[in-house]
């Protein structure tokens, strides 16, 4: 079967903002890896390459099971789920940011190692910006590395700690690395939860029954009926155990720098940050876009699922009907990678499919949350306007994304990103479409909760300003990016 090569997408899916890793551990609950299994599936939205999860039993030891794919085709069968039995234990779904990209079972984590004091699985969430160089001096001193990840940095730098605990080893090793970590990790008889000092990447405390969980995302605690107790705080370790929790800052404290992006597009829209609905985010973005760039039309229509709440946010506030003139086949993944090009190609069409009859001869406002290579908002396009739409005017819930990411996204170089190479009025043209705007980083930190973008942003919104948090000092050091200053 050969399908038709549309001309601008090579690999589409293999460009686009993929999402980052989902983390989560149990402890004190009987078959900790059950509940595991099910907070994962709720963040496999988070990443969708590969899963691991890690348990331990007192009298048979710590169990790992580790494949590619999904949640649900690997973890629900008693079969595998037998084979990780007790009280505690830690998972994660990943989307890989480092190493050998998503090609090796090695890199999938948990990952787990055996100290003098006893075994600890780390499951890791963003991105070590200075791990190439951790690697080169740890393999300098004679460290043997089993994987290409970043995260294993963090076990070899504990294994050369000497300290007595793991956890002050765990502290120690976190002290040396840069860059963006949210960590859920355990030993025989602790569940460790981690932020670096920025909190750039999410992670929430839960209470079970009698047990404790740790999860990326608020939405994973209810998939198990499991308390909202806080976040973990930027900079915090919160040690677990069925006694109770400790709690202790062991980095300098530095300015909070949150991603703005988990709220337009990685977290669900049923997940609570900083104690604001990231669906109430996104529709309040809907109403800054309308307020910002409004336009006569018949319609608004999101680009399902992540455009959703923001057009129901432009709908409202503009008075302009919603409307759904976009379906998504519910049964595609959040992304459709696809071994071959040409089936990669039908990307858009496998997935989302334009309701005609709603559409035709009508000036469709299409809201989506962010434009990254074009291709969607591209595609979709053309489906609309063949199916006999009168206008087309896209309206984006996030500003030009300029700048990759270094904290946990994999984003494709900036070469391929549209607003990179493109004035908003050339990416109108080369869309084709009869208007288009993007929200302001101003009314984007408006829709968060905040008075505008302040002089010190609260937020992580490098990929939109180009200001950078944390250096890059890999990158920086291979030569492999130019930042603001050298533009
Ligand atoms: O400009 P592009 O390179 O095409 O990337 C941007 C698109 O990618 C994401 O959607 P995706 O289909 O990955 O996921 P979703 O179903 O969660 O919206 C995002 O929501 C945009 O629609
Ligand atoms: N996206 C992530 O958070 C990835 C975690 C880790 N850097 C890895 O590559 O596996
Ligand atoms: S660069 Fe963008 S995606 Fe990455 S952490 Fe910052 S805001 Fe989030
Ligand atoms: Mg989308």
């Amino acid at each position: 079967m050969t399908f038709p090569r549309h001309p601008f997408d090579s690999a589409w899916n293999g460009d686009k903002l993929r999402e980052e890793c989902g983390i989560f551990g149990a402890i004190g609950v009987p078959d900790a890896a059950t509940f595991v299994a099910l907070g994962l599936h709720a963040l496999q939205h988070r990443g969708q390459e590969a899963g691991g999860i890690v348990s331990f039993a007192p009298g048979v030891g710590f169990n790992s099971v580790r494949r590619f794919g999904y949640v649900r085709d690997n973890f629900t069968s008693s079969d595998v789920m037998q084979q990780l039995p007790g009280q505690i234990a830690c998972g994660h779904v990943r989307y890989s940011t480092s190493g050998s990209k998503g090609a090796a079972i090695r890199d999938v984590q948990p990952l787990f190692a055996e100290f003098a004091m006893g075994g600890c699985a780390i499951a890791h969430n963003g991105n070590l910006t200075n791990a190439e160089q951790l690697r080169a001096e740890l393999i300098d001193r004679g460290s043997i590395f089993q994987s290409s990840s970043d995260t294993e940095c963090i076990i070899h730098l504990m294994a050369r700690s000497i300290q007595r605990s793991i956890p002050e080893r765990m502290k120690d090793a976190l002290r040396r690395v840069e860059g963006a970590f949210s960590v859920i990790a355990m030993t025989r008889t602790k569940l460790i939860g981690v932020r670096d000092p920025r909190g750039v990447r999410p992670l929430m405390l839960g209470r079970l029954g009698e047990g404790w969980v740790m999860a990326s995302e608020t939405c994973a605690l209810d998939i198990i009926g499991a308390e909202f107790v806080r976040e973990i705080a930027p900079g915090e370790m919160v040690i677990a155990t069925p006694d109770g929790i400790e709690s202790s800052f062991p980095f300098d404290a530095k300015p909070k720098k949150f991603c703005i992006f988990e709220h337009v597009y990685f977290s669900r829209p049923d997940s609570v940050i900083g104690g604001q609905s990231v669906y109430e985010t996104r529709r309040k973005i809907g109403v800054e876009l309308a307020k910002e760039a409004p336009v006569e039309a018949d319609l608004v229509c999101p680009v399902p699922d992540s455009g959703t709440p923001a057009a129901i946010g432009y709908s409202q506030e503009s008075g302009i009907p919603y409307a759904m003139g976009i379906i998504r086949n519910q049964y595609m993944g959040r992304t459709f990678i696809e071994p071959t090009a040409e089936i990669r190609n039908m990307g858009v069409r496998l997935k989302l499919n334009v309701n005609r009859a709603l559409i035709r001869g009508k000036r469709v406002v299409l809201v989506d949350d962010s434009v990254v290579r074009g291709t969607t908002s591209r595609k979709i396009k053309e489906m609309i306007l063949d199916a006999g739409a009168a206008e087309v005017h896209f309206r984006i819930a996030s500003p030009p994304t300029q700048w990759p990411c270094f904290y946990g996204v994999d984003t494709p170089e900036r070469e391929k990103l549209l607003a990179a190479q493109m004035s908003v009025e050339e990416m109108r043209e080369h869309l084709d479409v009869d208007s288009l705007a993007f929200v302001s980083l101003d009314g984007l930190y408006r829709a968060a909760g905040e008075k505008g973008r302040a002089a010190e942003p609260q937020f992580c919104d490098a990929c939109f300003s180009g200001d950078y948090p944390v250096e890059p000092t890999d990158q920086i050091a291979a030569g492999r990016v130019r930042l603001k200053a050298d533009a």
